[in-house]
């Protein structure tokens, strides 16, 4: 697979957004991007292991070089000067020299370069780099050039890196303008750059079993990879088992209530005066959220497996009175793991699953909100993992579980595609969906993952706001780790403890997110956004008021950041958001936080 640089890098977001290129680069020549050795030294902490840093320079002495190579460090050179071969082959680590190609006569000089690396680029304007402009690729044909040892550079973008690859065959990519918006280096070109560069062969470890590029995984104890491998075993062959997915649909259709209809919200378009608003209603689901739809697939495969007994664990108790709805309806033995600060917020929803017969065991340990609830039900599976299945809730844990989750799910997006088709004759340009540990969002979006086109939005909760510690904003702070059975983004201590998450809405306040995610945002494929509490709260007020209908305090979140894209968009545009739940569980909230202003 061609490898991608990023070079010109002078923020940590940006070589952020670019840990997943192959190397990045830090520019000491002179140049409007150029960067001190001692912030390059800063940003060096933030590139992973195994990303090569490479410093660029005009025309520097060999003790400037190598000091740089020592301080930052750098595990490459590029030079872009007339450096003589002695200083080239002086330098301590591999070296990368640059050729501006305007003639044949000019690539054919690569081959007498001593360098370890080629790099071809347009000739410069302002500065001997980075100028934004591209050469004739054609030139290179016939040049008798190593591949192996060619870096193709000069206005590289997302848009035509792929060609520049299929023209030229290069082992590396280099981009530096094409990845900037008015100057400035630009996360979502970065990773969109990435995406293109690395096209089909990425999306080939989409497919790899188990892992999302580098995400996802089974890292369980291995008192529970029986049990894991058994599930992963069971799922495969029911997936493809045309009697299996007959009975899943079946349920969905006669005790779900689906198809669920694709609203379009005439209030709520006129009120924000920009794209035509489309709403996908999980809120009519029985139960009243889209959990129900993983719940029932996930009973009939434990029944399948021969498990009658259910654990699960729930935040704001959707997924648990799903889960205790469907043990109902198939006679299965339940018991739903909930933190005791969730019990004492959505006590309704407590109710309603001792109703429908589950034993609902409070969790003290830890923050007692969902994730020690998820730490509990996985306790209670590796004890009674012979004859209990986890009917977990999100698209999380280890492997089969985020897939499985996904697939059950993706009913969503698969109807909300079918149905936006037949309404406007074409897909939408928007969809938004919250993100907690992201079951809805990626039911969602999974089927229009390769409709370029289709912009996506996955909204997580900022809490208090993302620059206090009360927030849930795994995608926009969090960084990479192992949580709950799977490599994943979670928030997290310096030294590895994971952190608490905070937002009013219980059914997001998750310090992880499930690892489909958190490779489609590497990808760039899915932009996060976070929404606070308050501006959460203040969407219930007008959704409900315009539309008639009282959201979930999750879907809030994605309704709040729908109304601030729909500002950017216009009348001609269609944008799509998914009412993952319905309100009626976050009434007390509602009454204590909203008093005076409903
Ligand atoms: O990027 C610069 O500003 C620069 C300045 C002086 C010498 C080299 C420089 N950049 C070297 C690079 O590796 C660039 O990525 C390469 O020239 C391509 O740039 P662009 O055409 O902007 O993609």
């Amino acid at each position: 697979m061609t490898k991608v640089k990023i070079c010109g890098l002078m923020e940590v977001q940006h070589v952020k957004a670019a840990g997943q290129a192959d190397a990045i680069g830090f520019v000491f020549a002179p140049s409007k991007r150029r960067i001190s050795v001692e912030k390059a030294a800063e940003l060096a902490k933030h590139v992973p292991a195994g990303v090569d840093k490479i410093g660029v320079f005009v025309n520097a002495a060999l003790e400037e070089i190598e000091r740089t190579v020592r301080e930052v460090p750098l595990t490459m050179v590029q030079l872009h000067g007339d450096e003589p071969d002695e200083l080239v082959q002086a330098i301590s680590v591999p070296v990368v020299q640059a050729f501006s190609i305007r003639t044949t006569a000019d690539a054919e000089k690569l081959g007498r370069s001593v360098a370890d690396f080629v790099l071809v680029d347009a000739p410069g304007t302002d500065y001997r780099g980075g100028s934004g402009h591209v050469f004739d690729w054609t030139l290179l044909a016939g040049a008798g050039i190593d591949t192996s040892r060619l870096i193709v550079a000069g206005g590289l973008n997302p848009d035509n890196v792929a060609a520049a690859i299929g023209q030229t065959q290069p082992f590396m990519v280099d981009v530096s303008s094409g990845v900037e918006t008015e100057g400035v280096k630009d996360a979502v070109k970065i990773k969109h750059f990435i995406q293109k560069a690395k096209g089909d062969s990425m999306q080939e470890t989409i497919e790899k079993v188990g892992f999302f590029g580098k995400y996802g995984g089974q890292f369980v104890p291995e008192t529970l990879m029986k049990a894991v491998k058994e599930l992963e075993d069971s799922y495969t062959e029911a997936k493809d088992d045309p009697e299996f997915q007959k009975e899943y649909h079946h349920y969905l259709k006669e005790y779900v209530g689906r198809e669920q209809p694709l609203t379009y919200a005439k209030r709520l378009t006129e009120a924000w005066g920009g794209p035509k608003v489309y709403l996908k209603r999980e809120d009519l689901n029985h139960t009243g959220a889209h959990k129900i739809n993983n719940a029932i697939g996930q009973a009939l495969l434990a029944m399948r497996m021969g498990k009658r007994k259910i654990v699960a664990e729930t935040g704001a108790g959707q997924h648990g009175v799903a889960t205790a709805t469907v043990c109902a309806l198939f006679d299965l033995d339940c018991v739903i793991f909930m933190g005791e600060e969730d019990i004492k917020r959505q006590q309704l929803n407590v109710f309603r699953m001792k109703l429908l017969g589950a034993r609902v065991e409070s969790v003290t340990k830890g923050s007692a909100t969902l994730k020690d609830a998820v730490n509990e039900a996985l306790r209670y599976w590796v004890t009674n993992v012979e004859d209990t299945h986890y009917l977990i809730g999100s698209a999380l844990g280890p492997h089969p579980f985020p897939t499985m989750v996904r697939d059950f799910q993706s009913v969503i997006g698969e109807e909300t595609k079918r149905q936006i088709v037949e309404h406007e004759g074409r897909l939408p340009d928007t969809i938004l969906a919250c993100v907690g540990g992201g079951s809805n969002a990626i039911g969602m979006f999974y089927p229009f993952l390769k409709d370029e086109s289709v912009r996506l939005i996955g909204v997580e909760a900022a809490g208090e706001g993302t620059e206090t510690e009360k927030h849930a904003a795994t995608m926009t702070k969090g960084t990479e780790g192992v949580l709950h059975g799977a490599f994943m983004k979670l928030l997290q201590s310096d030294s590895g403890q994971v952190l608490e998450a905070h937002s009013v809405s219980a059914g997001l306040d998750y310090p992880g997110i499930g690892p489909e995610h958190a490779y489609l945002a590497d990808i760039g494929r899915v932009e996060y956004k976070a929404i606070t509490d308050a501006e959460a709260l203040e969407a219930v007020i007008s959704f409900s008021r315009l539309e008639g209908i009282i959201p979930a305090l999750e879907t809030a979140h994605a309704i709040s950041q729908a109304e601030k894209t729909a500002k950017e968009m216009n009348k001609d545009e269609i944008l799509v958001i998914c009412v993952s739940g319905r309100g009626d569980k976050d009434m007390a909230t509602y009454a204590e936080k909203l008093e005076g202003l409903a």
